[in-house]
């Protein structure tokens, strides 16, 4: 099994400090930085653009910058990410006009892609696409706002999309994204994820190494049963 990997989402970050608390999750052993992108529209919330992204690396965040899209139309929107220095972008396959073009504007940027999936949006969507992802996001609370609670149906949808991964045979992350604690990880973990989103549960305790130590050794013990 491949190690996993904690993604702390800025949208619980402090925005008017954002370089040095990006970097202050980072020193506190996050793998990777979940940079949400909300327009308004899709979803009801607005966040920030390529603009911030280009900023952090500017700043000197060199960690993989994971930006997950919440827009629609996503297609123009591409480009801009990758040259802001985005290391891997999904986006909702509802919010596309054409999703086998989405997933190749991603690839042809340079950068992963992956497709994120609403807790009610149906696993069709990955039926002719499976070679072109490197990460499948399952929402487990519906998108827009952080500090909701984990939905418990997910741990089911993420048990399927395991499968099909393992029975693919292709090497594509499983990711999970809302109401990740400490409380709830390793059960997450059992189901089949492998990369962690969380938001509030690390930027609203005052000590994020304390936390993630935690959902570490957490993990520690799926890796062990
Ligand atoms: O994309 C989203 C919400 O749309 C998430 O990334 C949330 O930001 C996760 O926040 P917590 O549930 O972990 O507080």
């Amino acid at each position: 099994m491949r190690p996993f990997l904690i993604a702390p989402s800025i949208l619980s970050a402090d925005f008017a400090r954002l370089g040095s608390d990006v970097d202050a999750v980072l020193d506190a052993g996050a793998d990777v930085v979940h940079f949400d992108v909300m327009d308004n529209h899709y979803v009801p919330n607005l966040t920030v653009g390529p603009m911030i992204c280009q900023a952090l690396r500017d700043y000197g965040i060199t960690a993989d910058i994971d930006v997950h899209l919440m827009v629609k139309p996503v297609d123009r929107i591409i480009p801009d990410f990758a040259k802001a220095g985005a290391s891997i972008i999904t986006f909702h396959p509802e919010a596309s006009e054409h999703i086998d073009r989405s997933l190749q504007v991603i690839k042809e940027s340079g950068c992963k892609a992956g497709l994120v999936f609403n807790p009610a949006t149906p696993l069709h969507y990955l039926d002719h696409v499976m070679d072109k992802l490197d990460v499948i996001l399952l929402m487990s609370v519906n998108p827009g706002f952080g500090g909701q609670s984990f939905i418990p149906s997910t741990l089911d949808k993420l048990r399927q999309v395991r499968q099909r991964i393992d029975e693919s045979g292709f090497d594509i992350r499983l990711q999970v994204d809302g109401g990740v604690k400490v409380d709830n990880i390793a059960d997450i973990a059992k189901a089949g994820a492998d990369m962690f989103v969380a938001g509030s549960a690390i930027f609203n305790q005052p000590d994020y190494k304390a936390v993630i130590d935690d959902m570490r050794s957490e993990l520690a013990s799926v890796h062990e049963a």
